[in-house]
Parts: C-alpha cells; sequence; structure tokens
C-alpha cells in the first residue's frame, strides 16, 4: 500500500519576526519541493498567512534558490566540514543566495540564525548557521558569478543533448539561471500598456517588464487591463488567428491565460478543461478582465460539441519548456509518466481534429522541450489524418529561428537570451481539408 506523506505544509507557521517571516516561508517551500518533491503550484497552504508583499517575497526567495542550488552548495562547500541535515542547509543556501545576490549581510545573517534558533531540528546549528554565512558574506558576490550556470537532471539532458546538442543545452541552461522578466499580455492596445507601466514592448505584442515585485500591486491589475503570461505562451493564440465571431474551442483552456487571449479578439469562445478547480482560477480571470467564454468542465476525450472553425489544443505535458519561471520543476519531477503525456496528447489530437468543421484549423502546442511533445506529434498526426496539413507559419512576429521542418515553430529558452529569455513552447497549426 502506498504511504501517505505527511502535509507539511499544512502545518500554521510559527510566529516570526518582522522580515523573517518571507524567509522562514521560503524555508517551508524548499522543505516542500527539495524533501517531499512537490511543486510550488502545491504550496497555497504555505503562502495563505501571509500578507501579499511578504507572499511575493517568499515565492522569489525559494524560487531564486532553486534556481541556484548548484551554485549555493559550492560556494558552502569549503565551509562546512560534513553535509549538515536538509533543514539546516536549506538556511545555509537560502543565505548564500541572498548574499551572492547582495542583500545587506546583517539582515540576512541574523535572521536566518534566528529562524535556526526557533526551530527544532535547527537549533543546534545557530553557530554554525552563524559562522559559515558571516563567513560567506564578502565575496559571495564575486565567488558566485565565477560559477558556472546549474546543469538541467539527467533524465531531462540526456534526451535534450540527443535532440538539440549539447551546446544548445548549456545555452538553455544559461537562460534558466537567470531570473526571468514579468511578461504581460494586455486586454487592449499592447503598446499603451508597455508605456504606462515603462516595460518593454516585444515583437510578438507581449509587454515585458524588469523586477516588476509583486504583480497584483501593479496599476491595471484590479481592473483587468492585462494578465501574466510568457512571451512564448502568448503565441499559440497568434498562430491561431481568431476572428470576431469565429466558434473556437480552447480544449485544455485552465486557468485561461489563452482563453483571455482568445475572447479577447471577439470570437465566441467555449473553455473546456477536465478540472474543477483550475477552472476556478478560469472564471476569476474572465471576472477580472471582463471578457465572456462559455466554460464547460468535461474529458476533452469524450465531450461532444462542435463543429468548430478554429481549436486550440494546450495539451497537458511534462511542462520543461517553463523550467526558468518554475526552478522547482527538474527537483519535484523524474520524467515518469511522460510515455503516458506523449499517448494522451496524441489521443486529444485525434479528438480535436473530429470536433472541427471543415477546412477548420487547429493549433496543437505544448509548454515542452522535448520533441516527442512536439514535432513527432505533428509529424504522426499528419500521418494518421488523411486531408490534415501543417501550415507553415507566416507573420512579422516570428523570429526566423522558431520556423521547424515540419511546419510548426519552436521556440526555445536562448532563443531571446539577450532580452532575459523566453519559455520553451511548441506550436503547429493544421487545417482540415
Ligand atoms: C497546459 S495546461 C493548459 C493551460 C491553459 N491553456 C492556459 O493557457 O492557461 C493543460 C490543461 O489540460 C487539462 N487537462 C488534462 N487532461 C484533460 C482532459 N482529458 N480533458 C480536458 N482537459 C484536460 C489540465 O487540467 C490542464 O488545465
Amino acid at each position: 500500500m502506498r504511504r501517505t506523506r505527511p502535509d507539511r505544509t499544512a502545518r500554521p507557521a510559527a510566529p516570526a519576526p518582522g522580515g523573517a517571516a518571507a524567509r522562514q516561508a521560503a524555508l517551508r517551500l524548499l522543505t516542500l519541493v527539495l524533501a517531499e518533491r512537490r511543486l510550488l503550484s502545491d504550496a497555497a497552504p504555505v503562502l495563505a498567512p501571509l500578507d501579499p508583499p511578504d507572499r511575493a517575497r517568499a515565492q522569489r526567495l525559494a524560487t531564486d534558490t532553486l534556481r541556484g542550488l548548484a551554485r549555493a552548495d559550492a560556494l558552502l562547500a569549503p565551509l562546512v566540514e560534513r553535509r549538515p541535515p536538509m533543514p539546516v542547509l536549506n538556511i545555509l543556501r537560502l543565505g548564500a543566495v541572498e548574499l551572492a545576490h547582495g542583500a545587506a549581510a546583517h539582515g540576512v545573517v541574523n535572521d536566518l540564525v534566528g529562524i535556526a534558533g526557533r526551530g527544532k531540528r535547527t537549533a543546534g546549528a545557530r553557530g554554525l548557521v552563524n559562522a559559515v554565512l558571516r563567513r560567506l558574506s564578502p565575496d559571495a558576490e564575486a565567488r558566485w558569478a565565477d560559477l558556472p550556470a546549474p546543469r538541467l537532471p539527467k533524465w531531462l539532458r540526456g534526451p535534450l543533448v540527443r535532440a538539440w546538442g549539447a551546446e544548445t543545452v548549456a545555452a538553455m541552461e544559461a537562460v534558466h539561471a537567470m531570473p526571468p522578466p514579468l511578461d504581460l499580455t494586455a486586454r487592449g492596445d499592447p503598446a499603451v500598456l508597455a508605456h504606462s507601466l515603462g516595460g518593454t514592448l516585444l515583437p510578438t505584442g507581449s509587454v515585458r517588464l524588469d523586477g516588476a515585485g509583486q504583480v497584483s500591486a501593479l496599476p491595471g491589475y484590479d481592473a483587468g487591463d492585462w494578465w501574466v503570461q510568457d512571451a512564448a505562451a502568448a503565441l499559440p493564440v497568434r498562430l491561431l488567428d481568431p476572428r470576431p465571431g469565429e466558434r473556437v474551442l480552447d480544449l485544455c483552456a485552465a486557468p485561461g491565460g489563452k482563453t483571455m487571449q482568445l475572447a479577447a479578439t471577439g470570437a465566441e469562445v467555449t473553455a473546456l478543461d477536465l478540472s474543477d478547480e483550475r477552472l476556478g482560477r478560469l472564471r476569476e480571470n474572465l471576472a477580472r478582465t471582463r471578457l465572456p467564454a462559455e466554460v464547460v468542465v468535461a474529458d476533452a476525450l469524450t465531450w461532444e460539441g462542435g463543429p468548430f472553425d478554429a481549436i486550440l489544443l494546450d495539451a497537458p505535458c511534462s511542462a520543461t519548456g517553463t523550467i526558468r519561471r518554475h526552478p522547482d520543476l527538474p527537483f519535484a519531477r523524474s520524467g515518469e509518466g511522460l510515455g503516458d503525456l506523449i499517448g494522451l496528447q496524441a489521443r486529444m489530437i485525434d479528438r480535436a481534429l473530429a470536433l472541427l468543421g471543415p477546412g477548420g484549423r487547429l493549433v496543437f502546442c505544448t509548454c515542452s522541450l522535448l520533441p516527442e511533445e512536439g514535432e513527432a506529434q505533428v509529424r504522426a498526426a499528419v500521418e494518421r489524418h488523411e486531408g490534415v496539413r501543417a501550415e507553415p507559419p507566416e507573420g512579422a512576429w516570428i523570429d526566423a529561428r522558431w520556423s521547424s521542418p515540419e511546419g510548426g515553430l519552436r521556440v526555445l529558452p536562448h532563443h531571446w537570451a539577450g532580452r532575459g529569455g523566453i519559455d520553451g513552447f511548441y506550436m503547429a497549426r493544421l487545417r482540415r481539408a
């Protein structure tokens, strides 16, 4: 029988003075990912007691630490004789990352020594935390800059090197190591939004902000003028190119970033997803942005409806293209279940094609770096379905590096390294005869 893991995230946070609350929560997040192998998206109970600025800070501290874990361990290795137990090690890692990012040493060290002192399993290591972090602080920034970018885990690195080559994978790892900028999609004119927020308008129409801080505190959030969406995630809807009044199905819709893009074009949108819980977030997003869509809780494989003029299939996948925004993924995942996902994606493509009217178009996309979840799916679908072809994309917004021989677009994180990177994505537009 499978043992259920104790849900340590549900424990109420012990009181922590002042700015220590965010650091203490960040340490709980590290335990969740590194000890319990869970994703940060499961972290709501840890973050719920915090006010929004501390919540944003705790998330940033945890993601910075996970993104730089190998570098933090390399900084700490010469200063600790034996590897300390995980709760102590995580305190040191968090401190090392903060010091390497230029945080004031006295605040970091005092807070983390205090946190160590309040923990049952860490109280005995107060002196160690104090001594190691004080020794580390003078040259942490300089030493950090000399360390190589952390490598992807073996289960992912091997297949990626086979697919894209070692040099490309190293370039992707360098981008994964950088804190990503915040990308927004505008409900209205993106140039106006970029101007009002002091952001950069990207060639694809997304607005990019550096060092944005707490998202819900940015102007226009409550009014629903924009939503957070990586520049790559905004491309599949551009490729589908919906028109006002067209019947469009968003087949795996939640939490709704692409549904909002579809609805903003004036198309008649049906947003379907298997998860009622995730659709709750989609409904909140639609309410905030005041965009309309019919919401359906159903299994895409069995749902009857249509025919539709256009369908977006943003299929469940390994999400390996999102590692720069979700550095927890390589620690919480092992590649297990990938074969099942690939089979599900193929069945979903077949079902989506059956829901299209004659001449209709399907955009299939995944936020994966693996060709098995992208290029190979499209090649196989075209072979399986007579009268279905991939339409090579056209448009001034398309970066020449993205064109893929089977007719899709392959976006890799290093493609926009000079601009702050972009998530990995694959997308292709299939047309039914
Ligand atoms: C990549 S996410 C979609 C992200 C969404 N398109 C967006 O832009 O916000 C994949 C979604 O597929 C849904 N899903 C998984 N299996 C499904 C199925 N059999 N039928 C419908 N939805 C499914 C998941 O619940 C998840 O919300």
